[in-house]
C-alpha cells in the first residue's frame, strides 16, 4: 500500500503499530555509558514522530519526551555555519565518508587535521571553531536558531550533560588539538570545545526534532514558518551528506536499507529526511555497536519499507 493513498490515517496508525511490535520484542543494544548522564536513562524509553511538511504531526510513545540529541545537533551548527561562511567552509572540512567510527583519530593524521566530513566528531568540533570564530556568542546564536526552528523557547542544555561532557571529554579534546597544530583550528580549543560540548548537551524531543529539520525536506524552506534557512543547493548538500555520512560507519548499510537522509546521535536519537515530504524522528537510547539506536533503528526502517519512502 502506498503512503499516497490514504495519507495521513495510514501514517499515524503506521507508526502506532510500528512503535507498539518494537516494544513488544526485547531491546538489543546498550545505553551510551561514557559520562553518567546518559547511562542513567531508561532504557525502555522509546518515542517515534513524524512530522509532515502539510503541518500535520503523527506521534506514538514517549516522542514528547526531550532527550540528549548529541550529534544530531550537528546538523544545526553545520547549517548555521554553511549560512555564515558560504562556500569557504569545504575548504576545511570534506564530503566523504569516513568509514571510521565517529570519534576516530587516525584518518585526521593522515589527512593532515581536514577532517572527512561535518558528521563525525572532528568535523563538527572544525564547524564548532567557524562558529566560534563568526559569532560573538555562538552558544546564544546556536540555541536561538535551534529554538527558532522548533517553535520551542523551552528546548534546553541539559547543565549535568554538559558539565560531564566537559569532564570526560579528553578524545575530543585530542581531535582539536590535532586539527590546531594542523592550523585548521582559528579560534582557542578551549573555546571550541566548549561550544561543541554545548550543542552536544541540547534537549529535544521527537516532535521538536522532525519539525525543526522540516527545511531540509523542503528545498530550504521551513513549512511553517516560511523562512529560508538555507538555498536548495545548500539543502541538498546538507541531505546528500546526511545520505553518506550521518549514521557514522553504518552509513552504507542505512541507505541500503532504508534510503533516507538521516542523522544519530548516541542520546539514542535518530533524524530521516523524507524530502518532499516530510522528517521522521525516533528515540530509543540502547545503542548498537555503531553509536546508533537499535530500537529507532528499527521503527524507521519500518515505516520507511512500509510507507514506501525511500529516495533512490
Ligand atoms: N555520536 C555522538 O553522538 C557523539 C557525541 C558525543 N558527545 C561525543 O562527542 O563523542
Amino acid at each position: 500500500m502506498s503512503f499516497l493513498a490514504d495519507g495521513d490515517t495510514c501514517r499515524g496508525q503506521a507508526l502506532d503499530e510500528i512503535h507498539a511490535a518494537v516494544m513488544a520484542r526485547p531491546c538489543d543494544g546498550k545505553v551510551a555509558d561514557y559520562i553518567p548522564a546518559l547511562a542513567s536513562v531508561d532504557a525502555n524509553r522509546c518515542g517515534i514522530a513524524f512530522a509532515t511538511l502539510d503541518g500535520e504531526m503523527h506521534a506514538a510513545g514517549d516522542a514528547n519526551i526531550p532527550f540528549s540529541i548529541q550529534s544530531i545537533s550537528k546538523v544545526f551548527g553545520l547549517v548555521l555555519a554553511m549560512q555564515r561562511m558560504g562556500d569557504d567552509i569545504w575548504q576545511r572540512v570534506g564530503m566523504e565518508p569516513s568509514g571510521q567510527p565517529f570519534n576516530s583519530i587516525v584518518q585526521l593524521e593522515w589527512e593532515h587535521g581536514i577532517p572527512r566530513n561535518p558528521f563525525i566528531n572532528a568535523g563538527a568540533i572544525l564547524v564548532a571553531d567557524t562558529l566560534v570564530s563568526h559569532f560573538s556568542s555562538s552558544r546564544q546564536a546556536f540555541l536561538s536558531f535551534v529554538r527558532r526552528l522548533a517553535g520551542c523557547e523551552r528546548c534546553d542544555i541539559n547543565e549535568e550533560v554538559l558539565a560531564s561532557e566537559s569532564r570526560h571529554g579528553s578524545r575530543n579534546a585530542a581531535l582539536a588539538h590535532l586539527m590546531k597544530s594542523f592550523g585548521n583550528i582559528e579560534a582557542e580549543v578551549d573555546d571550541v570545545l566548549s561550544h561543541y560540548f554545548f550543542q552536544c548537551s541540547l534537549e529535544m524531543s521527537c516532535t521538536e526534532l522532525a519539525q525543526s529539520l522540516l527545511f531540509l525536506a523542503n528545498r530550504g524552506v521551513h513549512p511553517l514558518s516560511a523562512e529560508r534557512v538555507t538555498t536548495p543547493r545548500d539543502a541538498h548538500r546538507v541531505n546528500a551528506i546526511l545520505s553518506t555520512s550521518g549514521m557514522y560507519d553504518q552509513s552504507g548499510q542505512f541507505a541500503f536499507s532504508v534510503g533516507l537522509p538521516a542523522k544519530s546521535g548516541v542520546g539514542g536519537g535518530i533524524v530521516a529526511i523524507v524530502p518532499g515530504l516530510g522528517v521522521i524522528s525516533a528515540w530509543s537510547p540502547a545503542l548498537n555497536k555503531h553509536g546508533n539506536s537499535t530500537r529507532a533503528l528499527t521503527m524507521i526502517t519500518e515505516l520507511a519499507g512500509r510507507l514506501g519512502l525511500s529516495i533512490y
